[in-house]
């Protein structure tokens, strides 16, 4: 804070009035001092030129608002003669208007010449602010001296657009109306939302048939149960030995038994469930080649129920590994910032009961430990889930009267009244008018429902409110897209969010569709246009683009969308060749790495590798190929290749002995190309976690180095060094340079300046090791499971609160991080100065070693000081 101005040195702009210090830092545009007046109670209203005035003059819009809410007057006039709302009516500045506005300021008052405000925003074209005006309820018939009405004096100085804005409201006398469908009711807004998600055939869709099933149709879909299935219960014995024959053994497959119909994309429907209200449902197909878009659909909301189906019929280890999957699935998705508040429950939901030998209790609900044995399972393996529900719903999921699904429902009424009172104040008349307005618009636009954001304002100004400003608008669109009316991504909105997640989605992904399309997954608008002709070719490849599904490039000047997801081209031999000369000579440079999800976290990569080859495109357009260097990158099944004149990268999708997926990423270059690799390589990491976090910020990742012998000599399958043995070993050595690891394939040591640094010991003045950072270097998505182990109070109270007193907080400093609505952990780690290594070893110190591992194994190895791009 700098320190007040004297009143000594008093400046004033026209040359005669001395001006006080708080009119003078107003005139400048001194925010801070303006603050610092205004707390240390100076008069605000000196004047005549106020300091008010004086802001205004000076389009100072923040400090006049500072000033209005301190309580300035606002309706003095000045040495112009000009009030407040005057100015900033003649300067356009909008949320000045609506402040004093809102403040019930007198508009219907002139200046020296005569001049209302609403003329004065018409003369200068600020049709905002004339909305706002009118709005807030001026006369529009004021006329100035020579009876002129500001449409006239709008016409005159050119701005059509006003003048018809100001005859429409004399013409359709909605003025008032318009003007109260602005203002928030009491009415509570809230559309509870059902997520469904699992496997295919594990019965979401005959779930949410059920859910939506009046009493009359609920019989019919029992007797439609009974025929659907092909065979009784069997006794445990046979059916686990049926089981472990069967093709769902194996737990990750995602095919779909062809005696039903599957859910095409993601069918989004709006049930109207007794006692509850109208509820979304969104039915996720469990056709692998859908998965990704769902994180497009899966952000976190309190008003969201997710449902996870299993089928008891299948083996335990095959439900768990299901249910683990989906869990990971859906946290892995969730957005950066965390904050309780922001989850709705995730509830297990068993089906195929009637199939087992479960009985049912005198209330009708069926006892089956087995599917709580999954859920216990699935705690110990994943122990931070947040909101997972105590117990698992077990249902026939085609008996829609039946005791599981009153279940369901009074889950849905307790959310449905948790969210009740939050809302109040958040509907408005227009979102009414908007909500009947929309199903005139879909059938308008039942061809291809997709509007810009600009036409969608002006349809909205047109159609249903004429006095919706910007921000009513803005406001509105984030009701809608959170109430599943409409989807708004980019610059697009979509009107028919089912029509998104069936035509579109379940029409462009499906296999149906994939078993056609150029193996090259590459497409001009033509010849998009040609092969698909059902469709508007612009509009379809805008909005797949805007769902990361394909991106544009320019190929000799043609333009061309690329469609990682529809690449079918087989991996190419002699793609990493041998023998090439420039890389087998003495000294040429190999390195590598490997990106692994964090444990139990399987089977993630496969949607997320399309995403990343968009990144590696963009990046190649945008980035790579910046310095004079060219750089080509070519693209295919689960692979990139991307080449410099003297660099080779190889990125590929791949699964170890373990069954864990990870992105391996390989570099070579000729001798002395040590630096040039390695910027190189962290350049394309960082893209390709780029990637990762767009669509799973959630998702922690490990990396593991590759050994470089193993490397040279084109091993097949080179051993990866895991993270948490390079992390460790950094931990116990005294001295990071002389670390040597076995590789326990080959037996050999490798340093770790051969491993990390290419064997160049120069580059160490480049970089930071990692456990010498401060805990702020640690990801994001790291922070947010460190939260999600370390917030919930632990019985010996080995939690956040202990290791900020060992971390060093002062008690003082602990009770400000302690919260109840966001995460206590979070704010540890962005207050607390030490280093990762420290943390390490305070959390094992702890026993807390489920958190030690987490940094141990996802914490940078280093990072670095100067970033020099190549
Ligand atoms: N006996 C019995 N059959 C069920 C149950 N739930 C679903 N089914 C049957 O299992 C088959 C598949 O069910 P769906 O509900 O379509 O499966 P889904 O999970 O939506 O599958 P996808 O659409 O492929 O993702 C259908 O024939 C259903 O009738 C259940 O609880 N008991």
């Amino acid at each position: 804070m700098s320190a007040p101005l004297s009143r000594a040195s008093s400046y004033s702009p026209s040359g005669s009035i001395e001006l006080t210090p708080l009119q003078l830092a107003a005139h400048c545009g001194n925010i801070q001092e303006v603050r610092y007046l205004i707390d240390s109670g100076v008069e605000l209203d000196n004047g005549p030129d106020t300091a008010l005035h004086l802001a205004l003059r000076k389009h100072h819009s923040a400090i006049a608002l500072l000033l209005l809410e301190a309580g300035a007057n606002f309706e003095l006039k000045d040495t112009h003669e000009d009030c407040p709302i005057h100015i900033a009516c003649t300067f356009g500045l909008l949320n000045v208007v609506h402040t004093l506005c809102a403040l019930g300021c007198r508009l219907e008052i002139t200046n020296s010449r005569d001049l209302y405000p609403l003329h004065l925003a018409a003369k200068n074209g600020h049709t905002h602010v004339v909305r706002c005006l009118c709005a807030a309820g001026c006369n529009l018939d004021v006329r100035y001296a020579d009876n002129i009405r500001a449409d006239i004096t709008a016409l005159k100085y050119g701005h059509n657009e006003i003048a018809e804005l100001l005859d429409k409201l004399r013409a359709t006398g909605q003025r008032d109306a318009y003007a109260r469908q602005l203002v928030p009711t009491s009415k509570p807004y809230v559309r509870l939302s059902v997520h469904v998600l699992g496997h295919c055939g594990v019965g979401k869709t005959s779930l949410i048939k059920s859910l939506g099933a009046g009493l009359f149709s609920s019989l019919f879909r029992r007797s439609g149960s009974l025929q659907s299935n092909k065979s009784r219960p069997s006794s445990p014995i046979n059916s686990q030995i049926e089981m472990d024959i069967t093709s769902r053994q194996n737990s990750l497959t995602f095919e779909s038994a062809a005696t039903y119909e599957s859910t095409k994309g993601i069918q989004v429907q709006n049930l109207d469930i007794s006692n509850v209200g109208d509820v979304v449902v969104w039915d996720f197909s469990g056709q692998e080649n859908y998965f990704p878009v769902y994180h497009h659909f899966l952000r976190p909301s309190p008003q969201t129920l997710t449902l996870v189906v299993f089928n008891l019929e299948d083996s335990p280890v095959v439900q768990v590994k299901q249910v683990c999957f989906w869990i990971n699935f859906i946290m892995t998705r969730e957005a950066h910032e965390w904050s309780s508040s922001d989850f709705g429950q995730i509830v297990l939901v068993a089906t195929h009961v009637d199939m087992t030998r479960a009985i049912k209790n005198q209330h009708g609900e069926w006892v089956c430990p087995d599917a709580q044995t999954t859920l216990e399972t699935v705690e110990k393996l994943i122990p931070d889930v947040p909101y997972l529900h105590p117990t698992v719903i077990v249902m026939d999921s085609n008996v829609p009267a039946s005791q599981p699904f009153k279940h369901l429902k009074s889950m849905l009424l307790t959310l449905k009244h948790d969210n009740l009172e939050k809302t109040i104040g958040v509907w408005t008349g227009l979102l009414d008018s908007t909500l009947s307005w929309l199903i005139q618009l879909r059938k308008e636009y039942e061809q291809f429902p997709v509007m810009y954001k600009k036409t969608f304002y002006d349809s909205i100004r047109t159609n249903v409110n004429l006095l919706a400003s910007d921000n009513h608008i803005q406001e509105l669109l984030h009701q809608l897209h959170n109430m599943g009316e409409i989807y708004c991504i980019n610059r697009l909105i979509v009107i028919s969010v089912s029509w998104l997640g069936v035509q579109l989605i379940g029409e462009f992904l499906s296999s149906e569709f994939l078993s056609n399309v150029r193996a090259t997954g590459v497409y001009t608008a033509d010849d998009f246009q040609a092969c698909f002709n059902q469709f508007d070719a612009l509009g379809t490849l805008e909005l797949l683009e805007a769902l990361e599904l394909c991106i544009q490039c320019e190929v000799d000047g043609e333009i061309e969308y690329e469609f990682p997801i529809y690449n079918q081209t087989e991996t190419l031999s002699g793609l990493w060749d041998s023998g090439d000369p420039r890389y087998r000579t003495t000294g040429a440079c190999y390195g590598g790495v490997r990106l692994y999800a964090s444990p139990n976290c399987h089977h993630l990569f496969t949607s997320v590798f399309p995403h990343i080859q968009i990144e590696l495109r963009r990046a190649t357009i945008e980035n790579f190929s910046n310095n004079d260097n060219d750089t080509d990158l070519y693209q295919w099944y689960h692979g990139s290749k991307l080449c410099t004149i003297t660099l080779e990268t190889l990125i590929t999708l791949g699964e170890d002995e373990r069954s864990s997926q990870f992105i391996e990423i390989k570099i070579r270059g000729p001798r002395q190309t040590s630096q040039y690799c390695f910027y190189f390589l962290e350049n394309v990491i960082d893209t390709i976690l780029q990637g990762v976090a767009h669509v799973c910020p959630g998702l922690v990742t490990e990396r593991h180095i590759l050994s470089v012998q193993q490397l040279r000599i084109h091993c097949k399958d080179p051993y990866s060094y895991p993270s948490d043995i390079l992390c460790t070993a950094m931990l116990e050595s005294e001295s990071t340079l002389e670390i040597a690891l076995q590789n326990t394939e080959s037996e050999k040591f490798e340093s770790i300046v051969m491993l990390v640094l290419f064997d160049d010991v120069d580059l160490v003045n480049n970089i930071h090791w990692g456990c010498a950072l401060k805990v702020q270097n640690l990801s994001i998505a790291v922070k947010l499971k460190l939260a999600r182990l370390l917030d919930p109070p632990e019985s010996h109270g080995r939690d956040w609160c202990l290791l900020a007193l060992r971390l060093g907080l002062e008690p003082e400093k602990i009770a400000t991080v302690e919260s109840h609505d966001s995460s206590c952990t979070m704010r540890l780690l962005a207050l607390t100065d030490c280093t990762i290594g420290a943390l390490i070893a305070n959390l094992q110190e702890l026993g807390r070693n489920d958190a030690s591992e987490v940094v141990l194994r996802s914490a940078p190895l280093f990072k670095i000081v100067d970033h020099v791009t190549v």
